[in-house]
């Protein structure tokens, strides 16, 4: 397998200055490195607070590293410069409604990418998001619709074609799923299983649900208060867990019956 991503060293701290006093310096990540495949999926777990949606933003560019590099495929991505990943790294996130414009069409919505990274005439646009929103199940009907015309199960499917439009080589989905009811959850999970492998995108899921996990993980990355304490296989860390707390994420009892058994079957 090809190393897609390579995070090196990467840390992540913010000043939180109150009145006159001098700034306090808080450590939302303590430097860690990991690599991720091609079609590989990697799991970021741990508790409220632990540092998991910090890497997922540092990896999406969303926010700059205080320390530490990233490789995307061996190129040193540019921290500031967000154009150069945006193309490769895409994020999804779980407010689908609230990440969607709710004054623009899904079809003007998912072009826009493609008028800043492409060269291609309105027909060759308005065909490829034609074939977008049917690669996640949506109708060719779609493309004049807006936001608040979707189900939330829709409406989350127009964020995933947001974040295929460009084939970008991988996805960062921060808890994108939560918020879903757990049979649409399933759907939309099989969905992102199918993209990955006709597409080969690797995913990084940001989840607190150990089923999820178990279903479409390959690797999984524990965090604790801002440090990365476990890292290995999906099949190492649930039969031979070093951590306690590696065994409670993953041996929890669902609280929110995230997968049934019927839908992991599909
Ligand atoms: N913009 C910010 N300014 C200051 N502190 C921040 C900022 N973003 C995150 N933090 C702090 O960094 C730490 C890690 O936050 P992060 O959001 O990465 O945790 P998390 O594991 O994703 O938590 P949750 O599961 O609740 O989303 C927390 O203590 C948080 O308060």
């Amino acid at each position: 397998m090809t190393k897609v991503l390579e995070v090196v060293d990467i840390s992540k701290y913010y000043i939180h200055k109150t009145g006159w006093l001098p700034g306090k310096k808080i450590c939302a990540l303590e430097p860690i490195s990991f690599s991720l495949e091609r079609g590989e999926t990697l799991a970021i777990m741990g508790e409220t607070g632990s540092g998991k949606s910090t890497i997922a933003k540092l990896i999406a560019g969303a926010e700059v590293p205080s320390q530490g590099d990233i490789f995307l495929n061996g190129q040193r991505l540019d921290p500031h410069n967000y154009r150069q990943r945006c193309q490769h790294i895409r994020m999804i996130f779980q407010d689908a409604l609230r990440s969607l414009n709710p004054e623009t069409s899904v079809g003007a919505q998912l072009a826009e990418p493609l008028h800043f990274n492409t060269d291609w005439d309105q027909e060759k646009k308005t065909s490829h998001v034609v074939e977008t929103l049917r690669k996640v199940g949506l109708l060719p009907d779609h493309y004049n619709f807006y936001p608040h015309m979707l189900s939330s199960g829709q409406q989350q499917r127009v964020c995933i074609a947001r974040a295929i439009i460009l084939e970008p080589q991988i996805i960062v989905a921060d808890e994108a799923f939560v918020a879903l009811d757990p049979s649409i959850r399933a759907q939309i999970i099989n969905l992102m299983l199918d993209l990955q492998q006709d597409m080969g995108i690797s995913f990084i899921f940001v989840t607190h649900s150990a089923e999820i996990v178990k279903h479409i993980a390959d690797k999984i990355l524990i965090m604790h208060h801002g440090r990365l304490i476990e890292f290995g296989t999906t099949e190492a860390l649930i039969k031979n867990p070093q951590q306690e707390l590696t065994k409670n994420l993953l041996h929890a009892e669902s609280k929110h019956n995230v997968l049934t058994h019927s839908t992991i079957q599909e």
